[in-house]
């Protein structure tokens, strides 16, 4: 299992998350990533932990004012990046073309979809893996897998109709060991966090716990 931490814009500190999160990581064996704002990036990749942007334009080198450059992201030390997050959606044409962008500068690539149909049409642009992550439960503190468990099997299913080597994740709510141990059962190979980790008191407490069922 992959357990991605999203810290969004929540005013937490993102260094001393990621210096967690790889130390957990190195500690468990599981693999551990986070993905902070943009201009967090470096820092963040510099404590070693794996590291995702949370977002990349499908644009080139070239005229784009304020938008954010694959290329540009993987210097920064990114290792993927996140596409179509339910707070940053794009039209299908975009996703593509972000995905792509992402594929060029060498970054994985997590495409994030609201339901399972949505979850087949992002799994045949040829993402490494999706992630349903169903919006109402985002934020909140029941897990996805035990709301609306069969958004998660429907969405492996969806995606392994399309194509079989992409990986689903699953995402919202998402805040213990049990949580993440109930989405493997499921059939996800990873999961997508946020607020669990981000609105901690003590991060490092619940990464632990996040990955306890894993070790
Ligand atoms: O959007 C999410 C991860 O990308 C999920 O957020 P929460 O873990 O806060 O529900």
């Amino acid at each position: 299992m992959f357990v991605l931490v999203n810290l969004k814009t929540y005013p937490c500190d993102p260094i001393e998350v990621a210096q967690a999160a790889a130390d957990v990581a190195d500690d468990s064996g599981v693999r551990v990533g986070v993905a902070p704002q943009a201009a967090h990036l470096e820092a963040v990749a510099e404590t070693g932990v794996e590291t995702w942007a949370q977002h990349v334009d499908p644009i080139d080198y070239g005229s784009n004012t304020g938008h954010t450059l694959a290329e540009t992201v993987a210097e920064a030390g990114a290792d993927g990046t996140l596409v179509n997050h339910s707070e940053h959606r794009l039209k299908l044409a975009d996703i593509d073309g972000s995905v792509q962008a992402a594929e060029r500068a060498g970054l994985e690539t997590v495409v994030c979809a609201n339901n399972p149909e949505q979850i087949g049409a992002v799994t045949a642009l040829g993402p490494d893996a999706v992630a349903v992550e169903p919006p109402e439960l985002i934020g909140g503190d029941v897990s996805v897998a035990t709301a609306d468990p069969d958004i998660v099997t429907d969405a492996v299913d969806a995606a392994a109709n399309v194509d079989e080597d992409v990986e689903v994740f699953c995402g919202a709510g998402i805040s213990s060991g049990d949580d993440v141990d109930a989405a493997g059962d499921l059939g996800a190979s990873g999961v997508l966090l946020a607020s669990g980790v981000a609105k901690a008191d003590d991060p490092r407490a619940v990464l632990e716990d996040l990955v306890d069922p894993l070790v």
